[in-house]
């Protein structure tokens, strides 16, 4: 026999891990209470597996008492229970065995449920296709595998030596820094908290997730960090911009074309869905795409191979498909422009990254890590950002959020060389401030970041200073007139803030 390789070259040869036997029949439990389900998930899996299956919660348990059972498919719909109820006892229980729910029904809530509650591996959606049931079973079956091998290596790892165990930790934050969830900037408190925790939440799973949000809001941000998440990390993350593109040129791009195809195709093409095998694809923009590419694109999705333009025969393809869109795409299914299938194939989880001004504490941290990311581009000192300044940008409403924020903060970097930022150098539309949310509205955004109470107060005093700097034109009679305050008084609060135009 052949002895195994040492995961970690330098590590001991005592502390290496001999690869898991697999069991040579894994066996499956399918448990739902119509006979014809079960029997057509018997037919699909009995050549490779060893199937069991039971019409009850009550059967199921009985049989995953006495029989070693790898993985568990249930319907989301039982007599008495329901499918997440029943496999949350399971992973009480049993919780190596792998759980899968098969649903007619798409709701988010029992999906987020399984998730949370069941821990499932994933969510198989009614009508499903063989081969796609078949390659989830395999999946899951090594997913059994590989969890009780990293079990092993967990504990390995505790009794490992220091070194290693920082090495393996720092690589780890490395990739996080770079394309994790701690890439997305944001204050204490932020909503972005429970979208993120969400997000890696779902990560793990191998279901489609939606990102809605306004044009800038981070929507690809969080796909990314979705993928890199997931146990895919390793594997291709390709994006799509499905906007503005003819439906010959999208469906070539990402199923691919065979040479001859269509005018102009003199090669063939390699599709981003193969390239991105292994991976995720993320189709940015879907509810722009045409109906047409809609019935394409749920064809894929059902039957997980994709047919090149012009090509005889289609290609099996194992991705992961996340979608963005910065329109309400259950209005246009409503509106009857966009399937509603397609849609479900789509949205098993859906996430709202919410617009800049509905969270206005991550400006500042946003603009601050902005500010260093720009400022290292031109390859010049990080200047610092008043508090006056910043107060101006919190009085804005950010129609093109962080995008534009970040447009904004490059141009003031490039038109203005000081050491600190006065509000002018931003363009006037900010500098007006026209916000869209009420006052009370935007002090109450500004209470939740972090900082003691003087502290938060005085970004509050200098925006309301700032903007009525801004509406009495800088006249500082009228401006102290109206706050109340004496003319040195006022001086002095602008000189605290370096509200001063060019400071
Ligand atoms: N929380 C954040 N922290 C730091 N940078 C961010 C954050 N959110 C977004 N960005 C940056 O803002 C820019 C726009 O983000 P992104 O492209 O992810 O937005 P989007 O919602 O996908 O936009 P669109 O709908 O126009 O494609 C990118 O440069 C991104 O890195």
């Amino acid at each position: 026999m052949a002895s195994a390789q040492p995961l970690f070259p330098d590590r001991p040869s005592a502390l290496t891990t001999p690869p898991l036997p697999l069991n040579p029949e894994p066996t499956v439990l399918v448990v739902d209470d119509e006979l014809r389900s079960q029997e057509a998930i018997r037919r699909t899996l009995e050549e490779d597996f060893r199937v069991l299956t039971a019409g009850s919660a009550e059967q199921a348990s009985a049989l995953l008492e006495r029989e070693p059972v790898a993985v568990l498919l249930c319907d989301q719909r039982m007599p008495g229970t329901s499918g997440v109820a029943f496999l949350r006892q399971v992973r009480q229980r049993w919780p190596e065995v792998v759980r899968i729910i098969v649903s007619g029904y798409s709701e988010s809530a029992d999906i987020v449920a399984g998730i949370n509650e069941a821990g499932i591996y994933q969510y198989i959606l009614k009508p499903w296709a063989p081969e796609h049931l078949l390659d989830s079973v395999r999946n899951a079956v090594e997913a059994q595998a590989l969890q009780r091998q990293t079990a092993r290596l967990d504990l390995e790892l505790r009794t490992s030596t220091p070194a290693l165990r920082q090495r393996v930790s720092q690589r780890q934050q490395q990739v996080q820094q770079v394309y994790g969830f701690e890439r997305i900037v944001r204050a204490a408190g932020s909503p972005l908290d429970g979208v993120c925790a969400l997000a890696a939440k779902v990560a793990r799973y191998d279901l489609p997730v939606l990102v809605l949000g306004e044009s800038g809001t981070g929507k690809e941000l969080l796909a990314r960090a979705i993928h890199y998440a997931s146990p895919r990390a390793s594997g291709p993350f390709v994006v799509e911009n499905c906007a503005a593109i003819t439906d010959t040129l999208l469906e070539s791009e990402l199923f691919g074309h065979k040479r001859g195809a269509f005018t102009g195709a003199y090669e063939d093409h390699v599709g981003l869905f193969q390239r991105a095998h292994g991976g995720t694809v993320l189709l940015d923009e879907i509810g722009e795409t045409s109906a047409a590419f809609q019935v394409k694109l749920l064809r894929v999705l059902q039957e997980g191979e994709v047919r090149p333009v012009g090509a005889a025969r289609p290609l099996p393809v194992d991705v992961r498909v996340l979608a963005a869109t910065h329109r309400e795409l259950e209005q246009r299914v409503r509106d009857g422009l966009f399937r509603e299938d397609l849609y479900y194939r789509l949205a098993a989880v859906t996430l709202t990254m919410p617009p800049l001004r509905e969270r206005m504490a991550d400006i500042g941290p946003i603009a601050q890590q902005l500010l260093h990311q720009v400022a290292a581009e031109l390859r010049r000192p990080v200047p610092e950002l008043p508090d006056g300044t910043l107060a101006c940008l919190l009085a804005y409403p950010w129609p093109g959020n962080i995008r534009e924020l970040r447009n904004e903060i490059a141009r003031a970097l490039a038109l203005h060389d000081g050491a600190r930022l006065p509000p002018e150098v931003f363009s006037p539309r900010v500098l007006q401030g026209h916000g869209t949310g009420s006052a009370a509205a935007q002090l109450a955004a500004l209470v939740p970041s972090s900082g003691t109470l003087a502290q938060r107060l005085e970004v509050i005093e200098a925006m309301l200073l700032r903007e009525t700097l801004l509406r009495q034109r800088w006249n500082k009679t009228r401006a102290a007139q109206e706050l109340g305050l004496s003319r040195v008084g006022l001086r002095s609060k602008i000189q605290r803030f370096g509200l001063e135009p060019g400071a």
